[in-house]
């Protein structure tokens, strides 16, 4: 019998990205989808793209418009999910794709978020160290920022094989849609083209405790994160280049048999063969994560970069990936490595 899911906020971004894959997805049928300054409109109007739901409208995101689902996807601004969440029956499998049930430390949530800590649900990135398993039959999946995946995937095979130093220097490119839908004056055409441009300098990002987070767990040891996000002129697409200071005596043939290992398995966290490094051109719309790794002898530091697709590894597809697992559907079910080129 199929999977009833509903979609809160399906005229956004990741809501519309989401609904996209869902329409592909062979376990589940779409129920009631909502909108908030959108509700009363057909889905048509907004997300055009869509077609085979056009003639659906959105309801007001409400506990009630959502209920009597098997799943509900909550794809709403940050500090909206909580207040509805608790609305919704333990026996529903809620995956909140909003940053509010992220973070383990409250005190972390305040810093970068500026409000009360809603909790702590177990986190949609399957790849990591104990990730299944933590999804398993899970009816909470709090699913990952879109730098934190890029991130987390390039680097927890060097602090799982502990090659690396407790520090990290990021430096990732996004596209613009990871910015949401709704208007702001950065992100007009004139701009953001032919421009890249740094934001969020400094340590003030508020990805960054959950990239600590991710990372120190599988280091077993606090990881400080030095991280600058920068605003690159296309929709999609994070290009994340890390690096960490090597361990005395790490080789380049350790960093690569440590990845290898790590990644084997792994149905989208892909390692290239050596010397092809990751585009984002090349998972524009699939779920894959590419990722490549050296190690810069001279600078003594491991440097790994990986490219996702923030709207489908970074959030929807990700979203359905760890949906996949917690329902014990097979993980790739409605997903593909496959990407759109050029
Ligand atoms: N874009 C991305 O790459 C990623 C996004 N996310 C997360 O997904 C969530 C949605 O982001 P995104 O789709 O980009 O944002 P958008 O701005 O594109 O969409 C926001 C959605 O939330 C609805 N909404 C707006 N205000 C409210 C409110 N006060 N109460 C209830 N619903 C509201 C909007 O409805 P309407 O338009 O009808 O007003 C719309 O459906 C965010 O938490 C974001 O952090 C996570 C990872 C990546
Ligand atoms: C380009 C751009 O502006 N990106 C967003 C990241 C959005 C995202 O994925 O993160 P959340 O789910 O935590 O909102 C930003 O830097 O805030």
């Amino acid at each position: 019998m199929a999977v009833r899911a509903a979609v809160a906020g399906a005229s956004g971004y990741a809501g519309g990205e989401l609904l996209r894959l869902l329409l592909g997805h062979p376990g589940i049928e779409i129920g009631t989808l909502t909108g908030h300054a959108n509700a009363g409109q057909r889905l048509g109007a907004v997300q055009p793209h869509l077609l085979p739901l056009a003639d659906r409208v959105l309801a007001p995101t409400t506990a009630d418009a959502l209920a009597g689902h098997d799943v509900v996807f909550l794809a709403l601004p940050h500090g909206e999910s909580a207040a509805v969440a608790e609305r919704l029956g333990p026996d529903v499998l809620v995956v909140d794709m909003g940053a509010d049930f992220r973070l383990a430390d409250p005190a972390d949530w305040r810093r970068f978020y500026g409000s009360e800590h809603a909790g702590t649900w177990p986190y949609g990135l399957p790849e990591l160290p104990g990730g299944r398993a933590a999804l398993e039959g899970s009816k909470r999946i709090a699913v990952p920022g879109c730098y934190p995946t890029a991130v987390s995937l390039a680097l927890f095979p060097a602090y799982a094989a502990g090659l690396v130093e407790p520090e990290a220097v990021i430096v990732a490119a996004s596209g613009t849609s990871g910015a949401g839908k709704s208007p702001k004056p950065h992100l007009l055409g004139s701009e953001v083209m032919g421009s890249l441009s740094p934001y969020g300098v400094g340590g003030v990002h508020r990805h960054t405790p959950e990239m600590s987070q991710s990372l120190g767990a599988v280091a077993g040891e606090p990881v400080t994160v030095s991280f600058t996000p920068v605003l690159a002129p296309m929709p999609r697409g994070i290009l994340a280049t890390c690096s960490a200071r090597a361990r005395d005596g790490v080789s380049a043939e350790a960093v690569r048999a440590a990845y290898e290992k790590a990644l084997a398995d792994e149905p989208f966290a892909r390692l290239l063969p050596a010397g092809q490094w990751p585009a984002t051109g090349s998972v524009y719309g699939s779920n894959a994560a590419q990722i490549q790794v050296a190690l810069d002898e001279s600078a003594g530091r491991i440097v790994a970069i990986s490219a996702i697709d923030n709207l489908a590894k970074g959030t929807a597809g990700g979203a359905i990936q760890s949906m996949n697992i917690a329902l014990g559907l097979p993980e790739e079910t409605g997903l593909t490595t496959a990407g759109v080129a050029p």
